[in-house]
């Protein structure tokens, strides 16, 4: 089959009548007419469409599979995964989390690394090999509920259970039951791809597999929407781009062997984020993703700043400038990474996860300065923004006149004030900020993992030689 059309994706979504929950409600009916859900489905329908106007920049060498299956074997074809990311991210803004080459990235990743996996090697294959040829979409889940985070706390037994985990294995497979915290367009995705969460050592936590997201006894509880209303003048990014978070509960759901690539192994638990390069790739694409969206910010703060005349001011200046030293620092580091690449022993080129770890690092240090610099050139600007009924009231003629710029409409200027509204201030972007501070890992333990990565010796030999001492 190959790469899907946008209208194949939004068929097939639908017809999964995933059991999906939201403000108390199961969600009947099609998922694409649902008003929490349909801005986002129209969004990457239209996503998969746009590979399919650009084979060649967003297919594979044979043109037939979605690029981020591709396995990179040289530093083209990790220049060509990286330009692929950046062009599709182009077409959200870099505000979808999930774009599919998101999870897609980490199951090529992995598949690429199979015998890895040991007994479950050809079941890994084979879910790679279904995903590339059914173009699935991912969503994935690897953190635990936040009952308590103490080193070791005692989960339930298998009757009060709160985290997922194995009760049962049977000559079918895996029976799981609890709960994983957060899985972004959860239910809104073909799969559900679960990696093993921590926290436990007991080897019924320890597991890994991909699941068609209609699994019976598989739910997802959703957050309220962000897009309240679907007007894409009052609320433009969140009319198309919110793409919603939720919990997953596994209730007794029945995990088939062939599905499953991980079980009750420690060892590969601990190894299987750096040693397949699953947290490589994963962190390249969100790097160049980051990039994007950066870029957008600086043109939202550029038009920002044109759009009220404050270009002359010093601290105006640094401010921009600010958001340009970011989309340049987040691009050294990418391109230091696929420098510093490695071929791992599968031939696989693999861009260097320190440089990847820092610049995930970076950015969820910086992205809430990116959003502060908005709001700080916007200010009352992004207070006073009336409606699209606004606009059609009575009041009308004196909005018109009292909102215009020197260089903007009323009506176009409250479009961009809108737009660097949603993106920092609204529910939207609020959500943004802690995604970007946290998606993949809290900012705390971040640095504690680059500390002990990154190689130290050689500086710390330069200072002890040129001082003549040595250390005990
Ligand atoms: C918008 C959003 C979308 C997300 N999407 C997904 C998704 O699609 N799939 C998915 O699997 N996950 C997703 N996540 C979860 C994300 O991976 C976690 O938020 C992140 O790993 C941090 O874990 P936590 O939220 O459980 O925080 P916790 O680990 O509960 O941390 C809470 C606080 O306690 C501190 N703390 C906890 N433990 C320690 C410790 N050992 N040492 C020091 N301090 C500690 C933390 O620093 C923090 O301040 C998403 C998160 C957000 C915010």
């Amino acid at each position: 089959m190959g790469t899907v059309t946008g209208k194949e994706y939004v068929d097939r979504i639908n017809g999964l009548k995933n059991q999906i929950w939201i403000d108390g409600e199961r969600v009947q009916g099609d998922l694409s007419d649902h008003p929490a859900f349909r801005g986002i489905l129209s969004t990457k329908a239209a996503l998969y469409d746009f590979v399919q106007s650009n084979p060649n920049q967003l297919m594979d060498a044979s043109q037939k599979y979605n690029f981020s299956f591709e396995i990179p074997r040289t530093h083209e074809q990790l220049i060509k995964r990286r330009e692929a990311i950046r062009f599709w991210a182009s077409q959200s803004a870099g505000l979808l989390g999930r774009s599919p080459d998101y999870v897609n990235s980490a199951i090529m990743a992995m598949a690429s690394y199979a015998p890895f996996f040991g007994e479950y090697s050809d079941n890994m294959k084979q879910i790679y090999e279904e995903a590339r040829e059914q173009d699935y979409s991912f969503t994935h889940t690897f953190i635990n509920p936040q009952i308590s985070r103490k080193f070791y706390w005692p989960d339930g037994d298998d009757e009060t259970v709160i985290a997922a985990k194995v009760v049962k294995e049977t000559p079918e497979g895996l029976v799981i039951r609890g709960a994983r915290m957060l899985a972004t367009q959860g239910g809104l995705t073909d799969q559900l791809l679960v990696l093993p969460a921590g926290s436990f050592t007991d080897s019924s936590y320890l597991f890994g597999f991909s699941i068609p997201s209609n699994t019976p006894g598989l739910s997802f509880v959703c957050r309220p929407s962000y897009a309240e209303n679907a007007s894409t003048f009052d609320q433009p990014l969140a009319s198309r781009f919110d793409e919603g978070d939720a919990m997953v509960v596994f209730d007794d759901v029945l995990v088939p062997w062939k599905r499953v690539f991980l079980y009750g192994d420690s060892e590969i638990t601990s190894n299987l984020k750096t040693d397949t390069g699953l947290e490589a790739f994963l962190l390249y694409q969100s790097a160049n993703r980051q990039l994007v969206k950066t870029e957008w910010i600086l043109g939202i703060a550029q038009l920002m700043v044109e759009s009220l005349s404050v270009a002359e001011y010093q601290h105006i200046q640094e401010k921009v400038s600010e958001v340009a030293m970011a989309k340049e620092i987040m691009n050294g580091l990418i391109l230091a990474s696929e420098e510093a690449a490695i071929k791992n022993e599968y031939g696989v080129l693999v861009p260097n996860g320190l440089q990847l770890k820092m610049a995930f690092h970076y950015y969820q240090k910086t992205y809430p300065r990116l959003a502060e610099i908005l709001t700080l050139l916007g200010a009352s600007g992004l207070i006073c923004i009336p409606t699209e009924k606004d606009f059609e009231s009575p009041n009308e003629a004196v909005l018109s006149h009292t909102l215009q710029g020197e260089r903007l409409a009323a009506k176009d200027k409250i479009k961009l004030n809108r737009m660097a509204w949603d993106l920092t201030m609204s529910s939207f972007g609020s959500r943004q900020t802690l995604y970007e501070r946290l998606f993949f890992g809290d900012p705390v333990r971040t640095p504690v993992s680059i500390y002990s990565m990154y190689p130290k010796e050689s500086a710390k030999e330069k200072v002890l030689s040129f001082l003549s001492i040595d250390l005990e």
